[in-house]
């Protein structure tokens, strides 16, 4: 059984063979092309209010770098825009290329970004994550957009100090004390639209909230998130890079935004 990847043998175009929903007619990520987005005056700005004390560990896991959050209550939440109700954060994680010119999931007008980073809300009124990711309502991924450029976020710093820490596979490392809400940018402008994860096993449960400004990070940092390796301490190296979903089919769906 070999395990989804991001190769040639296990990659996007192999997913369905083992997770049947990646041929779905609500997948993701997609193109959003601005001619064909509605502004929707109704859309409510979104809210996120995080424990800086929720923050737990910093993990590599073959696939993508994670932080994960404590998620037993209500102690980091995201409500408001097209969400009803509280959702709450479980982990953050990124998708990037193996140069600054791609690397994100979702495409704007074209324009393909060196990184996009997810932060992975779920409803708790379906009980707990396993039961979320079966409904449609179930989980809701805020997207941010990262380009690399002269001013670096230094927010994103921490969480590129702690690459060193996890280089290779099933490494993690403590990772306390942070509110990922110092990631946002200024402009709190985004699209929504319903859609999938982005990996398998691809269900149609997340309402995506992909914020239009994208955040600014150096050369050095994308050089240091590829610094991480797919393989385990004890294998040979295997650079941990282009762990990124090509485009899906909009199929008929609409993409609202939430600015003129
Ligand atoms: C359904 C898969 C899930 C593990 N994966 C994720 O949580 C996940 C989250 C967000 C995204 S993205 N890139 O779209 O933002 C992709 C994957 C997963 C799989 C099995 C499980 N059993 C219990 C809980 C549980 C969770
Ligand atoms: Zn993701």
């Amino acid at each position: 059984q070999s395990v989804w990847g991001y190769d040639r043998d296990n990659g996007p175009d192999r997913w369905h063979e083992n997770y049947p929903m990646a041929k779905g007619d609500k997948q993701s990520p997609i193109e959003i092309n601005s001619k064909d987005v509605r502004h929707d005056t109704s859309l409510a700005p979104w809210h996120a209010s995080y424990d800086p004390g929720a923050a737990k560990t910093i993990l590599n896991n073959g696939r993508t770098c994670r932080v994960v959050f404590d998620d037993t209550f209500d102690r980091s939440v995201l409500r408001g825009g097209p969400l009803t109700g509280a959702y709450r954060l479980r982990q953050l994680h990124l998708h990037w290329g193996s140069s600054d010119d791609h690397g994100s999931e979702h495409v704007i007008d074209g324009v393909k970004y060196a990184a996009e980073l997810h932060m992975v809300h779920w409803n708790p009124k379906h009980g707990n994550f396993a039961g979320a990711l079966k409904q449609p309502d179930g989980v809701a991924v805020v997207g941010i957009l990262l380009k690399v450029g002269k001013t670096p976020k230094p927010e994103m710093k921490r969480i590129l100090e702690e690459i060193d820490n996890i280089k290779t596979k099933g490494k993690e490392a403590p990772f306390q004390h942070f509110d990922p809400s110092i990631l946002f940018p200024k402009s709190r402008d985004y699209w929504t639209y319903h859609g999938s994860f982005t990996t398998p096993p691809c269900e149609e449960c997340i309402t995506w909230i992909l914020l239009r400004e994208p955040i600014e990070v150096s050369s050095d940092q994308m050089a240091k998130l590829r610094s991480l390796s797919k393989n385990g301490e004890n294998e040979p190296v295997n650079p941990l890079v282009d762990n990124w979903r090509p485009l899906q089919p909009v199929k008929g769906r609409i993409v609202r935004a939430s600015f003129k």
